[in-house]
């Protein structure tokens, strides 16, 4: 059962909320071994890898075209309709964060805007060692589709038989995602970070991972890669008081429970009542899940706080800085107005954190792990750079040229000051 503290000190916060994953210096020394190989025997190391740690042997590390053929036939006409549905809201949703070109004149003459470029070549990590999610397909490749990225790699790991799921292969083709490969873990990242001669280097790798998954993406970067952001195990903390209703409390605590044994459910709670029926009803419903084991590993490094107000209950929230925070109380707002650290937020009684995971239409890729202190989730910009561009004119010129021959000059930069004064005399 979760265990329950009831008032901590802020001092206590940050041993109680500890996460427990591994931290990057436990995992450092078996991905710089793992990258190491990649970089020196490309394929061969990937494959090495997989078996390993997925226990198949892969012939080709690229899914063909037949394989991805033969997987439409496998899913049902429901599944892709519910699939369409929440590519329909995801894509709507991403297409309206596109933003225009805004010329703006912080001088007469002197003309500075900026536009976005996409990221020419990205790589898509989807996620497949306990559960194959293709949801994640459409968190990453609709917003590089849209974005306009030329090269979309897709990485995930092969089940036993060597196979990609039938849902995944389906959902990259909806999305248009042509190059798909069999590889998972940190040699799928070693692979998109160095490239291989199936496995395209890429500019930045997206999605997200387990815990071996998300230290292999934060020290790709190393290697002139950029990432999204740590989005390793899921996580949720659920603000709820006597007006949530402990069943639905109960069921969003175990949805992201059962992601895997190293997951995180945070209650917190101003009312002993409501927390006596929410751990009732976690019993009852973890009883009938099939991955009850699972669930029930993350359960006990799972947390019930109770305190005494409100404020307090806020800034613990923006303490731990949860990737997903439900808030379901009588002041929803005051939780709204005041969230400082958060990566996705769902209000209120019918708002399960399950529907942003599939099809409501915001990102399920975010940040974990503490990091939304200072990490956004996937969105738009994030497959996109912003170039800025500039145009004087002789007006300009006038305006700003001698403001920048002075700095130059005070910061002992003739050749600058030269630039500009070269302009300015070529005007009397
Ligand atoms: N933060 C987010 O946005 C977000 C979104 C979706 C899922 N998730 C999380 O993603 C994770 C998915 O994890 P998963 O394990 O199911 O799939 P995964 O694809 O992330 O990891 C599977 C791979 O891990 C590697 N691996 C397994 N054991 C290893 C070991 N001992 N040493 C080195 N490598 C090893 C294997 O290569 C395997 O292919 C879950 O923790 C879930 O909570 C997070
Ligand atoms: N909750 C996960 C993000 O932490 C996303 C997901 C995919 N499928 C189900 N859930
Ligand atoms: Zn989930």
């Amino acid at each position: 059962m979760m265990q329950l503290i009831t008032n901590p000190s802020p001092q206590e916060w940050e041993t109680i909320l500890k996460r427990p994953t591994q931290e990057l210096k436990d995992i450092e020394a078996t991905v710089e071994q793992i990258f190491a190989e990649v970089i020196q025997q490309g394929d061969e190391a990937v494959s090495k890898y997989t078996r390993l740690f997925d226990g198949v042997e892969v012939d080709h590390l690229l899914v063909s075209n037949e394989e991805v053929q033969e997987a439409e036939q496998l899913i049902t006409s429901d599944l892709k309709e519910a699939i369409q549905l929440a590519k329909h809201n995801i894509e709507t949703f991403h297409a309206a964060q596109k933003t225009s070109r805004v010329v703006v004149e912080t001088q007469p003459g002197v003309k500075c805007w900026q536009e976005k470029r996409p990221i020419q070549k990205v790589g898509l990590y989807i996620p497949g060692g306990s559960a194959p999610l293709f949801s994640t397909v459409l968190m990453l490749a609709l917003p590089a589709k849209i974005a306009g990225c030329k090269e979309i790699v897709l990485c995930t790991p092969p089940d036993k038989e060597g196979k990609i799921h039938p849902a995944i292969l389906y959902t990259a083709q909806l999305c248009g995602i042509t190059k798909i490969c069999k590889a998972g873990g940190i040699q799928a990242i070693g692979a998109m970070t160095f490239g291989t001669a199936s496995i395209p280097k890429v500019f930045k790798i997206f999605g997200p991972g387990n815990q071996y998954v998300t230290v292999a993406k934060q020290l790709a970067t190393q290697y002139n890669v950029s990432i999204d952001m740590p989005a390793g195990p899921s996580e949720l903390l659920v603000m709820a008081d006597e007006s949530a209703k402990p069943a639905f409390v109960a069921s969003d605590l175990l949805s992201q429970a059962e992601h895997g044994a190293d997951s995180q459910v945070i209650l917190v709670s101003t009312s002993a009542n409501l927390v006596g029926e929410v751990q009732t009803e976690i019993i009852r419903q973890l009883n009938e899940l099939p991955r009850k084991e699972i669930a029930t590993k993350a359960i006990k490094n799972s947390k019930i706080i109770l305190l005494e107000n409100k404020e307090d209950a806020l800034n613990l929230i923006n303490e731990y800085a949860p990737e997903h925070f439900i808030v379901c109380t009588n002041d929803n707002d005051f939780f709204i107005e005041n969230i400082e650290n958060a990566g996705s937020v769902f209000i209120g009684n019918y708002t399960p954190e399950s529907a942003g995971d599939y099809a409501s239409g915001t990102n399920h890729t975010l940040p974990t792990n503490g990091y939304a202190k200072q990490y956004s989730g996937v969105n738009l910009d994030a497959f996109t750079k912003s170039i800025t561009f500039q145009e004087i004119s002789p007006e300009g010129v006038h305006y700003i040229g001698k403001a920048v021959e002075l700095m130059a000059e005070a910061e002992g930069l003739d050749a600058h000051k030269n630039a500009m004064s070269l302009r300015i005399e070529s005007l009397k």
